[in-house]
Order: C-alpha cells, then sequence, then structure tokens
C-alpha cells in the first residue's frame, strides 16, 4: 500500500485532489476525513496541512506527498522533489514599505518577518546578510505596520496584498515555489505509478488535439509550425492534393497555431480537448 500525503485546505488543498480525482483515485467524500483508503489502486490518502507534509514524508512516515516547494525547503526535510505539478505557482520576495529598501543588504542588521523562518534563513546565510527574523503565522504584511518589522519575506501571488499593506518588493527572488510531489527515501514499486499518472493528468491538462486538413505543398511548413511530441500522424484524403494531420499542441499556444495553419491554407481545423495521457 502506497501512503499518501495531500494538503487537507489552502491553496493547494483542492487542485492536489482533483488531479488525483482525474488519475483515478478515490477521493475524500467528507471534508474532515484525515484518512481514505483506495486499496483498488493500493493507496492510503492522509489529508494534513501542507506546511507538516515534508515532515511525514521526510521521516518515512508517509511514501509521497504534494506541497509546496517553498514549504518543503522551508522544513529542512529530506523529502526530496520527485516532480512539479504545474499549479500554486508563486513567488517569494521580500518587502518593504515603498522607497525604503533597494538591495538585500540594506536589511542588515534589521528585522524581518516571516512565516517561513527556515527558507529565508537559509537564503539570507547564502547571502551574507544577517537579520533578526521574526517567525510569525500569518498575515505578516501587517507586521511592518504595526511596528514589529522592518520588512517582510513572503508568498507574493498578484501581488495585492502586499499593495494594500504599502509594500513593495526589493532585492533578488528568494524562490520561484510550484505544487511538487516529494517522496522519502522508502522504496515503494507504487512511485512510479503513481507519478505516471500524474503526469498522464499534467499532459492532459497542458495539450490539446488538433486535426486539420492541409494541401500537400504546404504540408512540411504546417509540420515544422507545430511539430508534435513525436510527429504529426498524417493521414490520406480522398482528394489525393490534400492530406489530414493530427498533432499534440501545447493549450497555450492553440490560437497562435490555428491562425498560422490558417495562414498556410489549413483549413477545417479543429481542436479536441485530451483526458488522459501516457506519453
Ligand atoms: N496566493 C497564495 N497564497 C498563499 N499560498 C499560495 C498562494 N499561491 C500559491 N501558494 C502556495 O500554497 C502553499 C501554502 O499553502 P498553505 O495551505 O500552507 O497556506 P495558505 O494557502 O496560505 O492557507 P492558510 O493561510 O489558510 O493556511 C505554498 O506552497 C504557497 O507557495
Ligand atoms: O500576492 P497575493 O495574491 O495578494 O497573495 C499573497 C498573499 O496570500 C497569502 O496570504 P493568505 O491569504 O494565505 O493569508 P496568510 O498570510 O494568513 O496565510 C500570502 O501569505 C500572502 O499574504
Ligand atoms: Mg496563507
Amino acid at each position: 500500500m502506497l501512503r499518501i500525503a495531500i494538503p487537507n485546505k489552502g491553496s493547494l488543498s483542492e487542485t492536489a485532489s482533483t488531479m488525483l480525482f482525474e488519475a483515478g483515485y478515490t477521493g475524500r467524500r467528507d471534508p474532515r476525513d484525515l484518512v481514505v483508503s483506495d486499496p483498488a489502486n493500493g493507496v492510503e490518502f492522509f489529508y494534513l496541512r501542507p506546511r507538516d507534509i515534508a515532515t511525514y514524508v521526510g521521516s518515512g512516515a508517509l511514501d509521497v506527498g504534494i506541497t509546496g516547494r517553498d514549504l518543503l525547503l522551508d522544513s529542512h526535510s529530506t523529502a526530496t522533489e520527485i516532480a512539479s505539478l504545474d499549479f500554486g505557482d508563486s513567488t517569494f520576495r521580500f518587502a518593504g514599505p515603498a522607497g525604503r529598501f533597494s538591495t538585500l543588504a540594506d536589511l542588515e542588521g534589521l528585522r524581518v518577518a516571516t512565516s517561513y523562518p527556515g527558507l529565508v534563513e537559509t537564503f539570507l546565510a547564502e547571502h551574507n546578510v544577517t537579520v533578526t527574523l521574526v517567525t510569525l503565522d500569518g498575515a505578516v504584511e501587517s507586521a511592518v505596520q504595526l511596528g514589529v518589522a522592518d520588512a517582510v519575506a513572503d508568498v507574493v501571488s498578484t501581488g495585492s496584498t502586499l499593495k494594500k499593506a504599502g509594500l513593495e518588493i526589493f532585492g533578488p527572488v528568494i524562490l520561484q515555489s510550484t505544487a511538487v510531489l516529494i517522496s522519502s527515501a522508502n522504496e515503494n514499486a507504487g512511485i512510479a505509478t503513481l507519478l505516471r499518472r500524474l503526469q498522464g493528468v499534467l499532459v492532459a491538462r497542458q495539450y490539446v488535439l488538433m486535426d486539420y486538413d492541409i494541401t500537400r505543398a504546404q504540408l512540411d511548413a504546417a509540420c515544422e509550425l507545430a511539430p508534435g511530441i513525436e510527429s504529426p500522424t498524417v493521414s490520406n484524403l480522398h482528394d489525393p492534393e490534400w492530406v489530414a494531420v493530427r498533432v499534440m499542441i501545447p493549450r497555450k499556444d492553440m490560437n497562435n497555431v490555428m491562425d498560422s495553419l490558417y495562414g498556410l491554407g489549413a483549413r477545417a481545423i479543429l481542436v479536441t480537448s485530451i483526458h488522459n495521457a501516457r506519453l
């Protein structure tokens, strides 16, 4: 049985559960369930705080887990990142009152509030800057206004929380974070299956299938424009001058590729979603 830790609440929780559902696993029915067994798939899910997941997985109590890269590094756990899951993206940055700081060195000797002391301490040590860390549970942006810190180090997504608190980012990016799959040192054959299934879901989210008809004369140009993963599938049409092409395209490029193919003379361009994949 593979023991998997997943976030019980917070920013990563819903998408992590949806991905696992799309990968064919049974989710929890009651949001208060702490443990859900899925014997048909040989796994057991443990719903935990994302901040604690690296600790459980690093200790070997659980085999794998989904958490944020920032939370993994903050914990100093020995769990290792085995895949990036393409959601929960954020940046970890220093911020201070507008106009007060311009470089990291400006923080020397001052107070920095954060909920990620492990991450910030390591970063500052690597950059030879010494500060007094003020560790808070959340809402760290208020620490400056309330006078308990001179600057903050926190998760930035849209930047609107910082702006509302009259703060602005400065200094280098501490970390680009994303949701990640982490694993312990435990050997478990189920990990490879879980990884393949999650990668199938990622491909289905990141790519679409595109079909179009084009003249043989323009086929090479069209394939150059949209080369697909291995190579496009080309089928004969009744009209010997024309062929039908099927190819996978990154979802984000879909409209540009359609415009360019149309410009080359492609017609009947159809886009279909992919439900799941093994590449
Ligand atoms: N806008 C965001 N705010 C907070 N965390 C975010 C955001 N976007 C992505 N994340 C990521 O989510 C993880 C934090 O999730 P966590 O559940 O611990 O905190 P949270 O979503 O702020 O919830 P809460 O503050 O209610 O505990 C981190 O990996 C962080 O990088
Ligand atoms: O850049 P933004 O899009 O504004 O998002 C970033 C903010 O969101 C999170 O706070 P959260 O709501 O989780 O509260 P918390 O600080 O109490 O965790 C994070 O800690 C930042 O404060
Ligand atoms: Mg939060």
